[in-house]
């Protein structure tokens, strides 16, 4: 890693085989899709471990921030279809078809949990897109709170290539995330790549950096801001915004009032109040 990160190895953090995680500094951490001479394509194994880091991730009071980012040449190609061939593969042709379709129906609610964890994780996450992110790559990246990606980005809802529609978010976070039904209805259908230039032009990336050390370096100074942040507050934004996306502007409103009636008056306020009444520097805030 060309950052100053220090690998979780000696603290409890579980050890994954498919993806990495690390601090990088107090308070952020890095996800890394780690499987690089397989372009970081999904099989069962990272489908289960992005699940489990980012729920143990939300429940850390270590971490207030996660970077999601990828290891080698391409984000991801999305699903390994090494294992796809096997999972249709894997049920007796001679078992009854409710049976069989209960065992499919499990795994897909379970790789979609996998996706639907970044979203319920609750600390912001940073999504810093390189290369290639294919199929399953923009389900993944739907779920997150931030996308950022280098020039070489690109992206492309792959599944109709396949014989799949898409079933593990795209077709649920992607209109809410760039407000166009008509551009998505466009590119889920036709499966056609789209630049990062265009991702930038339609909202699904918030900035587009020349190559992925900066990509990496920008993400890791985002992350650094959010995470000097009252975790109170960015949580609880964060669980607002998430909220306020399914839900009517006044149900939205009652949720936030609802919350905030305890959270205002934490500690994080008032200290901050405090420091802001006596012109000092922000406050240092406990861990949540
Ligand atoms: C319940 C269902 C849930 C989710 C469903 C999701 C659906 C999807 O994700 S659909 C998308 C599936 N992915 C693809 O169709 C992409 C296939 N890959 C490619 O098109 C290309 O690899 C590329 C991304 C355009 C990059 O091309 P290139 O730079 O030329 O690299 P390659 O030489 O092709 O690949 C290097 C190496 O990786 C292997 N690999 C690539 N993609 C996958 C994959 N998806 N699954 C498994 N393995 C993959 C490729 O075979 C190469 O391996 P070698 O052993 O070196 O040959």
């Amino acid at each position: 890693m060309s950052f100053l990160a220090r690998n979780c190895s000696n603290s409890s953090m579980p050890q994954y085989e498919t993806i990495a995680v690390s601090v990088h500094s107090p308070f952020v951490y890095n996800v890394e899709l780690n499987r690089p001479d397989r372009l970081n394509a999904l099989n069962k194994t990272m489908w289960r471990e992005i699940g489990e880091a980012f729920q143990t991730l939300s429940d850390d009071k270590e971490c207030r921030v996660i970077v999601l980012s990828a290891s080698g040449k391409a984000f991801t190609a999305g699903l390994d279809l090494t294992d796809a061939s096997l999972l249709a593969q894997s049920g007796d042709e001679d078992e009854d078809i409710a049976r069989r379709c209960q065992r499919m129906y499990k795994i897909i609610k379970s790789y979609q949990g996998s996706f639907t964890a970044l979203e319920k994780c609750s600390k912001p996450v940073l999504c810093a897109v390189h290369g290639p992110c294919v199929g399953a790559g923009v389900d993944m990246a739907s779920a997150a709170d931030i996308r950022l990606c280098s020039s070489d980005a690109w992206f492309q809802i792959k599944e109709v290539d396949i014989g799949l529609a898409a079933d593990v978010g795209t077709l649920q976070r992607l209109p809410k995330a760039i407000g166009s039904l008509s551009l998505v209805n466009e590119l889920a259908y036709t499966a056609r790549k789209f630049l990062a230039a265009e991702a930038k032009e339609c909202g699904f990336v918030n900035t587009v950096y020349p190559d992925k050390e900066s990509l990496l370096k920008a993400a890791f100074e985002m992350a650094t801001s959010i995470a000097s942040k009252s975790p109170v507050a960015v949580q609880m934004t964060k669980r607002s915004i998430v909220f306020s996306r399914d839900h009517t502007v006044d149900e939205s409103l009652e949720h936030i009032a609802t919350w905030n009636q305890a959270l205002l008056q934490s500690e994080d306020l008032m200290m901050s109040a405090m420091a802001a009444a006596t012109k000092s520097p922000p406050p240092t805030f406990s861990k949540l």
